[in-house]
């Protein structure tokens, strides 16, 4: 099923001065002079198409530095004036949507800890009836699509059409080398939902350090993402927020000349057949494995019943973790990730006891 939103194309409300479309400037705006020299510097590479900063900023505890505030509204409306680049905040209630509107600001995002709270989401979208501005919507902070979804649903609902999604990644218990689980699937997921929807990667958030960030950066690019939000600051060494996870504008100008920019349509008519042969074959496996599944369903069935009639249990451990150890080993041998099998038979294991339970509850006796 797919997203019902009314969704303006990307290039449309957005001018590109070079692709990939790119998002740049400082995670906060601290002064006047960096916030310009920054900007000054990003305008020059020639890469940047909308300059990015902070102006209230949400912190997760009290007593950092939580923004400049209005002033800073200001400061960018220079930087706008002197370099002819758009200007992007984000914005966390109705206030910050009527001041930056007010400073004319050209784009609005939604923050991660925003998008995580309905209320807050409803009350942006109140502020933007009748408004027509282009919202970019960050993911939550927890890993839940439909919070995502609705975020955007929301201010769809209030007429916003110039809209696209942020993917900067989730937060996590578990130990990780990004400060925010990028969790691609919900990204792709989001974007089989809605196709149309535009689709910005922020690697500075998913990376929290500076080294990872190309590898997200061109991952991101490979997943057809039709752009990128970068913090980039003058001089990162002082950063007053994320100093670890912002680059210099010139090493972001680098970063860019080292991505490759891939198309999701081929163009060449040897490779197209090429790919059409391949999908061929995919496909035909595809079929092979769907009819395997079946049958192996119907033997389920057949198993269900048996223990049904026979009062035995439907799940039996040490018969499954039979399969897993040898059905795993197999894999391997076959150079198939293990990670990749124990799901897989997880998920077939399952719908197994599934049926088996939708079987051991019908009255009727099995057929021999
Ligand atoms: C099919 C059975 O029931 C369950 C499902 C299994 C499977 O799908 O292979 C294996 C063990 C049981 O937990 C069985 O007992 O063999």
């Amino acid at each position: 099923m797919k997203l019902d939103l009314k969704i303006q194309p990307l290039n449309s409300w957005m001018k590109i001065n070079h692709e990939p479309l790119l998002i740049a400037g400082p995670c906060s705006a601290e002064t006047e002079e960096q916030l310009l020299a920054t900007a000054h510097l990003l305008a020059k590479t020639g890469k940047v198409s909308v300059l990015r900063a902070g102006i209230w900023k949400p912190r997760t505890r009290p007593g950092e530095f939580e923004g400049i505030g209005s002033i800073g509204l200001e400061w960018l409306k220079r930087a706008k004036a002197e370099t002819g680049l758009p200007t992007a905040v984000e914005v966390a209630n109705a206030k910050h949507v009527e001041e930056a509107l007010n400073a004319g600001v050209d784009i609005l995002w939604i923050g991660a800890r925003s998008t995580v709270n309905p209320f807050t989401v409803q009350e942006i979208a109140d502020a933007l009836k009748g408004v027509d501005v282009p919202v970019m919507v960050k993911n939550p902070v927890n890993p839940d699509l439909s919070l995502w979804i609705g975020a955007l649903e929301r201010i769809n609902a209030a007429g916003i059409t110039k809209l696209a999604a942020i993917h900067r990644g989730f937060s996590s218990f578990e130990k990780s080398a990004f400060r925010n689980e990028p969790h691609w699937d919900l990204a792709i997921s989001l974007k089989t939902l809605a196709p149309e929807l535009p689709m910005i990667n922020d690697p500075s958030h998913i990376c929290g350090n500076r080294e990872l960030i190309p590898y997200i950066a061109q991952k991101a690019l490979d997943m057809d993402m039709q752009g990128l939000m970068i913090e980039s600051h003058i001089d990162p060494s002082v950063a007053w927020t994320d100093a670890k996870q912002q680059l210099t504008p010139s090493a972001l100008s680098e970063l860019m000349d080292h991505l490759t920019q891939r198309k999701p349509e081929v163009k060449n008519a040897e490779v197209k057949d090429k790919m059409a042969e391949l999908r061929k074959e995919i496909d035909k496996i595809d079929d092979q494995i769907i009819s395997k599944m079946a049958e192996r369903m119907a033997v389920v069935e057949k198993i269900g019943a048996y223990k049904r009639d026979n009062n035995v249990t439907i799940l039996q451990v040490t018969r499954w973790d039979e399969i897993l150890h040898k059905r795993t080993s197999y894999a391997k041998a076959l150079k198939l990730s293990t990670d990749f099998t124990e799901k897989l038979l997880e998920l077939m294991h399952h719908e197994s006891i599934r049926k088996q339970t939708e079987i051991m509850n019908n009255s009727t006796v099995a057929e021999a």
